[in-house]
């Protein structure tokens, strides 16, 4: 019997699993390492036999923050060896279809999406770099964001440049692949004949961003290029006018600052000047921060009609993440007036977080993603 590990390292967060490597994994513990910075935490959810712990670790970068998990499991593991590590990579690119061994020539092809996804990629490689130097002799896998994706037709891979950019690799490669995938199995386990038709997943979570999805199949997603555009997000602006970043340059701002106000100053924060934090802004009076939820939902419902479109009609809407999962208020407001796709709110359900929360013809379910546990399995079936 053996042990393993996921590691998903984001842009503020390190969320992880420790499973025993089974066909099924199953769990031990699930935790994070969160607000990375000067005040990192560390918390170990509830487990049958124990309570939620927080562990406050000072200031912690990354780095720290694995090193802090990996000294966390150890009670946890009870002395059984680590066969294996699973790591969310954020960007495959059009190369990574699926779940690989890192080899160093794997992560050198890796290291080279880092300017496509600065917020997680070095990250995912920083958290490989430490599980290998703790766990030498165990198997270290990648599952990747945009395997999801690859069969985008290519009406959604492109963008409409100059051909060359495209051979070149400037697509749309949608990222949250791992959510997704979680949660097209659940529905196929649970509502089979759903799972077959017309979907819309919404995961929004501090990222965020909505997938197209035809018989288990992804054919649109909101993101594309990089984890910056489609719904706006925490931090992240989502969709911009290109015409704006050229109005930035013009006026002398460089590459590093753009980038900065782009993927960290922006999104909820950016338009309420208050929080990237959901819960925060639905408790402020404040109407800046009334302003930025109107944004957000405005622009999910405009996805959903579009997504609507192009898969030819609804068969059913699911809203994942942390926002999607809890935030009842905001499910609320996506689905007022959306009447005209058979999607009816039932209030009672969706203030007591039921799995199916409408009472139209479109059934909207709400599905606790778990990314960690599309890695264990994939590391597991690698295992094996
Ligand atoms: N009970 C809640 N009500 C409203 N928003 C919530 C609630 N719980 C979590 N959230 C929001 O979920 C977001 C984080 O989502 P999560 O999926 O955990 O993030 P990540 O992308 O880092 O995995 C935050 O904006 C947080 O405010
Ligand atoms: C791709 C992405 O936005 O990931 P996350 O939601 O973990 O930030
Ligand atoms: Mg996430």
């Amino acid at each position: 019997m053996s042990g393993i590990l996921t590691l998903n390292a984001g842009s503020s967060s390190i969320k992880f699993g420790v499973y025993l490597a089974a066909h099924e994994p199953e769990l031990l513990q699930l935790g994070q390492v969160e607000n990375l910075g000067p005040v990192a935490r560390l918390i170990l959810d509830a487990t049958d036999s124990s309570e939620e712990q927080v562990i406050e670790i000072g200031p912690a970068d990354h780095a720290a923050g694995v090193r802090a998990i990996l000294k966390a499991i150890i009670p946890v593991l009870k002395g059984l060896p680590v066969s294996g590590v699973g790591h969310r990579i954020v960007h495959g690119g059009k190369t990574f279809v699926g779940p690989v061994e890192l080899t160093e020539e794997v992560l050198r092809q890796l290291e080279a999406f880092v300017p496509l996804a600065p917020l997680h990629q070095p990250h995912n490689i920083a958290a490989v770099r430490a599980a290998q130097d703790a766990f030498p002799e165990a198997l270290q896998i990648g599952c990747f964001d945009t395997s999801f994706h690859q069969g985008h037709p290519f009406v959604n891979d492109a963008f409409a440049l100059p051909r060359r950019f495209y051979e070149k690799g400037v697509r749309r490669y949608g990222f949250h692949g791992l959510s997704y995938d979680y949660v097209t199995g659940k529905l196929q386990n649970d509502y089979p004949e759903l799972a077959k038709g017309r979907v819309v997943i919404a995961h929004l979570g501090n990222g965020a961003s909505m997938c197209a999805v035809k018989d288990g199949q992804s054919i649109g997603s909101t993101m594309g290029f990089s984890a910056l555009d489609g719904l706006p997000m925490g931090t992240r602006c989502g969709q911009l006018d290109p015409g704006v970043l050229l109005y930035l340059m013009e006026q002398g701002h460089g590459v590093e600052a753009i980038t900065h106000i782009l993927y960290k100053k922006s999104g909820l924060l950016g338009l309420s000047e208050i929080s990237h934090d959901m819960r925060t802004l639905l408790a402020s009076e404040d109407p800046r921060a009334k302003e930025a939820i109107d944004y957000y939902v405005f622009r999910i419902r405009r996805e959903l009609g579009a997504m609507a479109a192009i898969l030819g009609g609804l068969d059913a809407l699911v809203f994942c993440g942390g926002i999607g999962e809890h935030a009842a208020p905001i499910r609320a407001q996506v689905l007022d007036g959306m009447e005209f796709l058979g999607l009816v709110l039932n209030v009672e359900a969706n203030d007591s977080s039921s799995m199916v929360i409408s009472e139209g013809d479109t059934p909207v379910l709400v599905i606790p993603t778990d990314e960690e546990r599309v890695i264990a399995r994939a590391l597991c079936a690698a295992l094996s």
